[in-house]
């Protein structure tokens, strides 16, 4: 019998799965799709067939992660590509925080668990979902290698001066209190592939990946390997966010808890949930601010304004951590799609060499593209992520290297 060519990818957020069949022989998709507010009375599963061009969708309430998952598997079942398949090699799950332990995609057993468990409280909007994620999954197909991809992995890689805050390392050590970074597979995807469009080897180029999501983190990768990125201990440092504040004053923390008599929850809860670009303008996506920008509301504008500023001194950040540049690579649904945020991005650093073409910029595609002009010193370049294939990519090369 050959051996099976399937993987699964499930990439669980904190109200989402993400998920994806691929076949590794060439790469190709099976089926895509997303369930998404689970949690809520309004959840939705939106399943589609790639083989037979067939797109499905429930609305109703789908009450938690393991729901959610019991779902897309009935899904998949209909249209023969259920987890019984003897095809299916193996699933890949992102996991959001691997911390110091794990620099490397990894066979799940129950020491990997643990581990992952005890990592919740620096991750608690993500691991716990991904580990509902993996718990289901083991429960449908015990008998199947299943891989962590850890978000935190690529990072690993960092020096130490811009892995450590400046506080007591005793004490730092002893919480394991460090940066750690997060969407490491999309920076390593994304730089990779910048470098291709480039016509050049990873180690020949230095990239800064501006990863643009609901959640949003910057990085300056050097040949290949990640030397900083804005988000720390957990997701909720560096770039304006969604709904997260990204970098403040520490001392906001100590403000609201003395003075404005909020507990430590309510705090996290303001500064992760209720916060970004919804706590200044009621708005998280960012194609609703641009619509109300261009109708010329003020707090949208503000908001669009801080979300552009920090983005800039991010750059301009990880210019000086890079010496030399070679690109500027926009990814994730914002970096993809919002081509406003790319031109205020880039506008007055011309100094540093970076510009970008009013006219490619504006142009659409679903391939990597170059965006500046043909002379310009620095490429700006529009590189969309795949963490899925990038999660199976590292999945199948792990399960395949344990099979020789
Ligand atoms: N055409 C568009 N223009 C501007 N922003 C967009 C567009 N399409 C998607 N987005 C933004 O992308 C965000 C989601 O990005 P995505 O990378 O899918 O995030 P996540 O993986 O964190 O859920 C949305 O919140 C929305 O603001
Ligand atoms: C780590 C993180 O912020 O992930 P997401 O963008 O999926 O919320
Ligand atoms: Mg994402």
């Amino acid at each position: 019998m050959t051996s099976p060519t399937r993987v699964l990818v499930l990439n669980s957020g904190s109200s989402s799965v993400k998920y994806q069949l691929l076949d590794m022989r060439d790469r190709s998709r099976l089926a895509v799709g997303l369930v998404e507010r689970i949690g809520e009375q309004t959840s939705r599963l939106k399943h589609t067939c790639v083989t037979g061009g067939d797109t499905r969708e429930q609305n109703g309430p789908i009450a938690d992660h393991d729901a959610a998952l019991k779902a897309v598997a009935q899904e998949l079942a209909r249209d023969g590509l259920g987890l019984d398949s003897p095809e299916l090699a193996a699933i890949g799950h992102r996991v959001v925080h691997g911390g110091m332990f794990f620099t490397e995609p990894t066979l799940i057993d129950e020491g990997v668990l643990t581990e992952i468990e005890r990592l919740i409280p620096v991750a608690p909007l993500h691991n716990p979902a991904n580990l509902t994620g993996i718990r289901t999954a083991r429960g449908m197909r015990p008998d199947l290698p299943q891989v962590a991809v850890f978000d935190t992995a690529f990072h690993t890689t960092m020096p130490e001066p811009a892995a450590r805050y400046a506080i007591d390392p005793k004490i730092a050590d002893r919480h394991r209190i460090r940066r750690y970074g997060f969407h490491g597979t999309s920076h390593a995807y994304v730089s990779r592939e910048t470098a291709r469009l480039l016509g050049k080897d990873p180690s020949e180029v230095n990239v800064i990946v501006l990863h643009l999501g609901n959640g949003a983190s910057a990085s300056a990768v050097e040949g290949g390997r990640c030397v900083d990125t804005s988000m720390g201990l957990t997701p909720l440092e560096g770039l304006v966010m969604g709904t997260r504040s990204g970098d403040l004053d520490p001392a906001v923390i100590f403000h609201l808890e003395r003075v404005g008599g909020m507990s430590t929850d309510e705090i996290d809860t303001l500064l992760n949930k209720r916060s970004g670009l919804f706590g200044l303008c009621g708005d998280n996506d960012m194609r609703e601010i641009r619509r109300r920008v261009d109708e010329g509301d003020e707090e949208a504008r503000l908001a669009f304004d801080i979300y552009i500023h920090r983005l800039k001194k991010y750059i301009g950040a990880y210019y000086a951590v890079l010496g030399r540049v070679d690109a500027v690579a926009f990814t994730a649904g914002v970096g993809e799609n919002a081509a406003p945020v790319r031109e205020a991005a880039v506008a007055g650093l011309e100094g540093l060499g970076l510009a970008v073409d009013a006219g490619l910029n504006g142009a659409r595609g679903d391939d990597p593209r170059l965006i500046s002009p043909e002379d310009a010193r620095v490429k700006v370049a529009v590189v969309p992520t795949d963490e899925e294939l990038e999660i199976a990519t590292q999945t199948y090369a792990l399960v395949e290297k344990n099979s020789r």
